[in-house]
């Protein structure tokens, strides 16, 4: 600004004059700045606005398409060609049994194998996944990369979503549903409690109210947990032993879950088989669990904490290796019968059934601690406490004669035999050292 030239013409000022003409100069000074300030207050409004706009146009990348849907949480589903991409996903091979299978929680541990496995023969497959971070969602992304490889496209959703469920349904009449989306995990249901209720409770309901209410209704397989035997002390577990004792508020979600499937089945006449898993493991499995972490933390020294029961009992599980795993839960999708109702009338009785799926050979966690170690080739930092009261509990055990029989359940891997797989893939996995375990 020139106040100073403004100035200089002047004849010098007399001390009255003086102090007039100074104040002059700072009221023009104080009207300049509040310009200025007026000026750049409205050329910020005005960028940060353009990069609001120009961050839209990106993430929308082309013009809007009226049918896509955009939700606040970020997913983004329908369109002609995201529709095109889900029915040809779930489109089956001419010449297999012709099932169609929605898998809820395709990106996760189990449902990665189970979508390969079913797509490997003929079955179409589609996919369901949340992606969120109760663990590395890196490693789920990694599991989508090797189902979109295999042809298995995985859409991006929540169960909770009833929208983007009956979306599904519109486009493709599946005849099965793989429901294995859930918030997994005995501990942290101490830390995040609600998340427990919106996946394994609120989002199993609205599930089970689309395939209620879409004709045909599809015929649904979905995995409970063998956590529902809770503070049961006869071994091994039988499907009709006791299950109102539950230790922790994930077999708690679990248990109401296998109490809701009744609901339906008996209301809907939907067909619904629950499996109990016992312990899975194996190679692209769960980092929050033990067998994954002990390996994780014994290659880094890091100290592992073994569990014991309170009078130095041995805390087991009867771990369960992947490959059984699916074979079961294969065998039980191949086995429910269709459900007899249709648009949300049951026109009579429907398939209701609860499996065991298990190895039948509880080890003692030191155990496997002790065939990591001899894996790895590294000596564990062991730290043995007492077994919190988190709702771990002390032993599994399962009798799977149930499933022997309506199955065909086998399971042939034994602990040795599957960590030994684990390890090779974990080291492969994480070998670059660009991807981290956590
Ligand atoms: O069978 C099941 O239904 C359940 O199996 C696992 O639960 P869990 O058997 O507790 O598996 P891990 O968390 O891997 O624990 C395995 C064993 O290691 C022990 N453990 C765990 C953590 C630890 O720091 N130290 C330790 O000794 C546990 O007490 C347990 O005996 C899964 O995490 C559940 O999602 C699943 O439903």
């Amino acid at each position: 600004m020139k106040v100073k030239s403004h100035l200089v013409n002047e004849s010098p000022p007399s001390p009255g004059k003086f102090k007039m003409e100074k104040s002059y100069v700072h009221r023009f000074r104080s009207r300049a700045t509040l310009g200025k300030l007026t000026l750049w207050s409205i050329l910020s409004v005005a960028l940060i606005l353009l990069v609001f706009l120009w961050s839209q146009s990106l993430r929308h990348s082309g013009p809007l398409d009226p049918a896509r849907r955009y939700l606040t949480n970020g997913y983004a589903w329908g369109g002609s060609s995201w529709e095109k991409r889900v029915r040809s996903s779930a489109r089956p091979r001419p010449d297999s049994g012709m099932m169609t299978v929605l898998v809820t929680g395709a990106a996760g541990f189990v449902g990665t194998h189970v979508s390969s496995a079913l797509k490997r023969r003929g079955d179409g497959v589609l996919g369901l996944d949340n992606f969120n971070n109760y663990y590395d969602p890196s490693l789920k992304r990694a599991r989508q990369a090797l189902l979109e490889r295999a042809g298995v496209f995985v859409v991006e959703g929540d169960i909770n979503d009833e929208a983007l469920l009956r979306k599904l349904f519109e486009v493709v009449a599946f005849t099965h549903v793989m429901h294995l989306a859930a918030q997994a995990g005995v501990r942290y249901a101490m830390e995040n409690p609600g998340s427990y209720v919106h996946s394994n409770i609120a989002g199993f309901v609205t599930l089970l109210e689309v395939c209620k209410s879409v004709n045909p209704q599809p015929s649904i397989v979905w995995a409970s947990s063998s956590s529902v035997y809770g503070l049961n002390t006869k071994v091994p577990f039988s499907e009709e032993d006791r299950t109102d004792q539950p230790a922790s508020l994930y077999a708690a979600t679990k248990k109401a879950g296998e109490e809701i499937a009744h609901t339906y089945n008996h209301i809907y006449g939907l067909s619904l088989t629950g499996l109990r898993f016992f312990t899975v493991y194996g190679p692209w499995g769960r980092p929050d669990m033990a067998y994954f972490f002990f390996t994780r933390d014994i290659l880094k020294g890091k100290a592992i904490p073994i569990f014991e029961a309170m009078n130095g009992g041995t805390v087991a599980r009867d771990f369960t290796y992947i490959d059984d795993i699916v074979k079961g839960c294969v065998a039980a999708l191949d086995t429910s019968e269709k459900s007899t109702g249709s648009s949300g009338k049951k026109r009579g009785p429907a398939q209701l059934r609860v499996f065991n799926l298990g190895n039948t050979s509880p080890v003692p966690v030191a155990d496997l601690v002790r065939i990591l170690e001899r894996l790895l080739k590294v000596k564990a930092n062991k730290k043995v406490m007492t077994l919190p009261r988190n709702g771990d509990v002390q032993f599994t055990h399962a009798n799977v004669s149930y499933a022997q029989r309506e199955l065909g359940y086998q399971p042939t891997t034994d602990l040795q035999t599957g960590l030994k797989k684990f390890v090779w893939w974990y080291l492969r996995f994480y070998a670059s050292g660009k991807k981290s375990a956590g």
